[in-house]
């Protein structure tokens, strides 16, 4: 069984259609890419499948359970008046979760992304690549069933880009997490995902989809080889044949 399938979904907000025709599948385990450039409606359909907003035509299942997808958004969206670990147990105050319980799980978070050093730190007080690991601390602590990312790292550089892919790939292979990820950069969907479909704009549609065969445990690895570069020429050429 599909964990999270669309079919013929179509997004249109009042004359302007978004998503056209949308047919995907994410299995329970898979960490799946999406590629197209700005304005394809990438963000939109992870609002599709978080349920935050509706489709307007087709159809769309989810079958986590509900409460069980988290949203990391590409800003941090830290609260400025909680300090780190007050932001982080936000999503646990909001079910009413136990003080201990929570207490628990934001140490467990703090150390599993390297923040306890920075735990009583406000948001102005840390870097960019800081506040991206609480956002994803927050988002995790909840043990959701389904992550959905939205261009994590765009704020990010490179170096601490590709340092946070690893570390999310880690927690991934932990974890078994459900995950789908959004961006434009070509190597980042191919280092982290499985599987990547291609979009293309105006309006938002599947032009390709391409399966990533690698050995999983390192993706640090994987980045230098032959075959990570062979298949972001392959991505490359399906988005330049789209412009043509
Ligand atoms: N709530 C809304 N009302 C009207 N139009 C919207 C709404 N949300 C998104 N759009 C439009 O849908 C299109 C796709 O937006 P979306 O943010 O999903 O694209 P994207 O691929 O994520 O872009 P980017 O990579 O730049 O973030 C844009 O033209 C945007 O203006």
């Amino acid at each position: 069984m599909n964990f999270i399938k669309l079919e013929n979904v179509s997004k249109t907000y009042k004359n302007l259609t978004v998503l056209k025709n949308v047919t995907m599948e994410i299995e329970k385990g898979e960490f799946v890419g999406i590629l197209g450039p700005s304005g394809c409606g990438k963000s939109t359909l992870l609002t599709l499948i978080s349920g935050l907003e509706k489709i307007s035509s087709g159809h769309l299942k989810n079958n986590s359970t509900k409460r069980k997808s988290a949203f990391v958004f590409q800003d941090s969206c830290l609260m400025p008046w909680k300090n780190l670990e007050q932001n982080i147990a936000i999503p646990l105050e909001i079910l009413n979760t136990p003080q201990k319980e929570i207490s628990e799980k934001v140490n467990k978070y703090l150390q599993i992304l390297d923040l306890q050093k920075f735990k009583k730190h406000f948001p102005r007080e840390l870097s960019g690549g800081m506040k991206m690991r609480a956002s994803i601390a927050r988002a995790l602590i909840t043990d959701p069933e389904v992550i959905l990312m939205d261009e994590p790292f765009a704020a990010l550089d490179q170096i601490l880009r590709e340092r946070l892919a690893d570390e999310i790939y880690e927690i991934y292979l932990k974890k078994k997490l459900t995950s789908v990820f959004v961006t434009h950069n070509i190597a980042e969907a191919v280092s982290l995902c499985n599987r990547i479909y291609i979009f293309s704009a105006h309006p938002g549609k599947i032009i390709g989809q391409i399966k990533i065969e690698k050995d999983k445990s390192s993706i640090k690895n994987y980045r230098n080889s032959e075959d990570f570069h062979k298949n972001c020429v392959k991505i490359r050429t399906i988005l330049e044949n789209q412009n043509d």
